[in-house]
């Protein structure tokens, strides 16, 4: 996705926000302008408070002198914007290829509404194409790809479990010192189901399948950014 979309979207999100508003910052490099385009906005004045969803988030906003808080203060949030790996029609997501899915569904959970920002070719009209994400502890890593397959097959989805390495070929570590194991599964027919399966999992610590968490998208593309759903709904 170019750059431009990608801006495009986070430019479209951050009409939503107001002064006073409770924010969590997604993570990716389409969030990243976001993260930009707010910081523009308190230096000129706005006040907001905000929760990240990585330590690279957390970075950047201080970097901007945005104020931040925790979801220990602060409870509950009152817009969440991120980016996402996959989106289909009912606004469930894949997430995680930046490895910080933990957070990112800790942070969007606490959200009233959460909107996906985006560029077109995102979306799909069945889930998997994108390895999906699922974050493991290191503790009894071959016995839990075990299970996690077990839990694949039941769901009646297939394909290899690949362990994330770094570029330099050692074993990526997330914010929360856990594995990735990216399952290429082509698709996912039935989200839920799998979800369950690999929840019941020990060892996984949480997957990148974001179901029933998004309220609505900004999807960029050549024709301008269109909206999926409602961005005045919120989840709860
Ligand atoms: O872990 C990373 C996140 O889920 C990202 O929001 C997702 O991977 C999309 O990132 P990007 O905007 O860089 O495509």
């Amino acid at each position: 996705m170019s750059e431009d979309l990608k801006k495009a979207a986070a430019l479209a999100a951050l009409e939503l926000v107001r002064p006073g508003m409770r924010l969590g910052l997604g993570t990716g490099s389409t969030a990243k302008h976001f993260v930009d385009g707010l910081g523009a906005k308190v230096a000129a004045g706005l006040k907001v408070i905000c929760v990240a969803t990585s330590e690279a988030t957390q970075a950047q906003a201080e970097g901007l002198s945005i104020p931040m808080s925790t979801l220990d203060e602060t409870l509950e949030l009152d817009l969440t914007i991120d980016g996402a790996d996959e989106i289909d029609s009912a606004l469930r997501l894949i997430k995680g290829g930046g490895a910080a899915l933990l957070r990112e569904k800790i942070v969007a959970a606490a959200s009233k509404r959460m909107i996906v920002i985006a560029d077109t070719g995102k979306q799909v009209e069945t889930l998997g194409r994108f390895p999906l994400p699922i974050e493991v502890v290191p503790f009894g890593l071959e016995a839990t790809r075990r299970a996690v397959a077990a839990a694949v097959a039941s769901s009646g989805a297939s394909g290899e479990l690949k362990l994330r390495k770094r570029p330099d070929g050692s074993t990526l570590l997330t914010d929360g010192g856990h594995y990735i194991l990216d399952a290429h599964l082509g698709r996912i027919e039935l989200p839920e189901v799998l979800a369950l399966a690999l929840n019941q999992v020990p060892g996984v610590v949480e997957h990148g399948l974001f179901l029933g968490l998004a309220t609505a998208a900004f999807l960029a593309g050549a024709d301008g950014v269109r909206v999926l759903g409602d961005p005045a709904v919120e989840r709860r």
